[in-house]
């Protein structure tokens, strides 16, 4: 046996590479997990979590130094070793250091080179920074350190209106921040049904955030008092700091690929197949002779390691796929979110393990965790459009829901789609308190393409928002179906 041979190394230690360790170690693997930064990734220290804290401050009132006391607890001060403890417990060896591929079964870390039978590369996402004159040279924040920051600038450009520079604005606007955001695309939220983003536009504007909608920078200058930054409108905005969420890219860039025979475009992120098994241009190298010895244990049938996973989605006990190499989370490209990323370690973790699941794209959900919450899933109308999907669309105010009138809270909309051709569901989307919780129905209803007249026969409590989608459901079945409607 090799000396630092492991069944498998797992490249990258966020939410995916956490996951697919975790689960391949307790089904018996010898895994190796390289992380170079924090175990647990983004989420937990420079995302979800710090975000969602400091936005849920904002509901709550509370002072801008209570909200970063309690952004701080929740993520531990970066503190990784109960994570990383964690790990160990399930039996996962945690190299630290950068990890690069070395050879077509090893990887190079910390100065030591590890060899593996599969790899599987989790190593996410990073910010990728407009080409802006100037803009390098000047004070600039990504959503790492506007995360970060136990300070408050007085006046903040925020640059690109998704949902990084959305849901970052409001928090720095509520505690008092001058707030300009630039967004190129004529809506915030621009790849999702226009009304969302109009609606979240109107919320953002009413506490005196500046939107320049349909605008870029064209130069960037340091001044003596902060930044001056030129706009292609003629315009120009003085700033203490520019926090840029213009679009991350997938971590692919010099890690090795290249030796596994893999294509590098770090503009799509990693190819890879339904079962989440990286594409390669050319074949791999074989493993290394007596790696066979290492193979990943075949799991007894029917001992499935996801819990969620069910006898529609994974199929029969194949034997376990051996010698590849595999993809989970923002790396993909695909859809970037914690959810998917820990949907698609679970796919990788059931096809290594002989159990062949393929992944589902079709019910995502995508949230911006902004007041109001902006909730989308399955195909938007643009993206339907893209697709040459008929869509047929039904809306409702949630203004018309007894629940608003209870909460006083008269803005909101959900928006249902279904596909002409087929009759079923394929996507939505909904503004309005809450919509990330009450819309899950939709995503079931989407990724088992349930039938119309099952989903208008199902009661919701009163007076909830969820109630708000009855109506939506009712003229599509009644559109579609005739009269043949619950
Ligand atoms: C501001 C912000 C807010 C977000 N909010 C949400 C949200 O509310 N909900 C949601 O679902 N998603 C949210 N996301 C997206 C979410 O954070 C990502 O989709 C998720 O983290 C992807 O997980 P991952 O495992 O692919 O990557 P990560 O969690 O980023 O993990 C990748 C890990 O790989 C390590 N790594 C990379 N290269 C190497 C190497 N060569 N050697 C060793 N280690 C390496 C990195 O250090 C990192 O720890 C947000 C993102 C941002 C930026
Ligand atoms: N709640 C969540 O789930 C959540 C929150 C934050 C981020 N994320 C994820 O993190 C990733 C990054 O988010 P993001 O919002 O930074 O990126 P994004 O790619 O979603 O959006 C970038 C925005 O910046 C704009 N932009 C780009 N260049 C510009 C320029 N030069 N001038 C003006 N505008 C410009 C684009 O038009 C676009 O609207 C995404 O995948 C997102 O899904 C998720």
């Amino acid at each position: 046996m090799a000396q630092n041979h492991h069944d498998v190394i797992v490249l990258g230690g966020g939410t995916a590479g956490r996951l697919v360790s975790t689960e391949l170690a307790r089904a018996g693997c010898g895994v190796a997990l390289v992380e170079n930064v924090l175990v647990g990734g983004r989420p937990p220290n420079f995302a979800s979590i710090p975000a969602t804290s400091m936005l849920h401050s904002t509901r709550r009132d509370e002072t801008w130094e209570l909200a970063v006391a309690r952004r701080d607890e929740v993520t531990g001060n970066l503190d990784d070793a109960p994570a990383t403890a964690r790990m160990a417990d399930a039996g996962v060896t945690v190299l630290r250091g950068l990890g690069r591929i070395s050879g077509p079964n090893a990887l190079h870390v910390g100065g030591i080179t590890h060899a593996f039978t599969d790899l599987v590369v989790c190593t996410g996402s990073e910010p990728a920074l407009p080409p802006v004159d100037g803009l390098l040279d000047a004070p600039v924040w990504t959503s790492d350190e506007a995360l970060l920051s136990p300070d408050l600038p007085r006046r903040l450009v925020v640059l690109g209106g998704d949902p990084a520079g959305c849901e970052l604005a409001q928090v720095y606007a509520s505690y008092g921040s001058q707030v300009t955001l630039i967004e190129a695309a004529r809506r915030l939220l621009g790849t999702e049904a226009p009304f969302a983003g109009d609606l979240l536009a109107g919320a953002l504007r009413r506490m005196g955030i500046d939107l320049r909608l349909g605008v870029t920078p064209s130069q960037v200058r340091r001044t003596d008092f902060g930044v001056r930054m030129a706009l292609s409108d003629g315009g120009a905005l003085d700033a203490d700091r520019i926090l840029v969420t213009a679009g991350r890219r997938p971590r692919i860039s010099d890690l090795g690929l290249e030796l596994l025979g893999v294509a590098v475009d770090p503009a799509h992120g990693l190819s890879v197949d339904a079962t989440c098994r990286v594409l390669v241009t050319e074949p791999p190298a074989r493993p290394p002779a007596g790696s066979h010895e290492h193979l990943v244990p075949r799991p007894r049938a029917g001992s499935m390691i996801d819990a969620g996973s069910t006898a529609a989605d994974a199929g029969a006990v194949t034997g376990p796929a051996r010698g590849g190499v595999w993809a989970a989370g923002d790396v993909t490209g695909t859809a970037p979110s914690t959810h998917l990323a820990r949907y698609q370690a679970r796919v990788v973790v059931s096809n290594m393990l002989g159990v062949h699941r393929e992944a589902d794209y079709r019910a995502i959900p995508r949230v911006v965790h902004t007041t109001p919450t902006v909730y989308a899933v399955g195909l938007s109308p643009a993206s339907a459009g893209a697709q040459g999907v008929d869509l047929l669309a039904a809306g409702y105010d949630l203004a018309s829901t007894a629940r608003a009138a209870v909460e006083d809270d008269d803005g909101g909309r959900v928006e249902i789609y279904a596909d002409r051709a087929r009759g079923v569901l394929v996507g939505a989307t909904a503004v309005g308190p809450y919509a990330e919780e009450w819309m899950s129905e939709i995503a079931l209803a989407i990724r088992a393409e349930t039938p119309l007249s099952v989903l208008t026969d199902v009661v919701h409590a009163f007076p909830t928002y969820g109630e708000a989608i009855e109506v939506p459901l009712r003229e599509l079945a009644e559109r579609l179906l005739g009269g043949d409607v619950a």
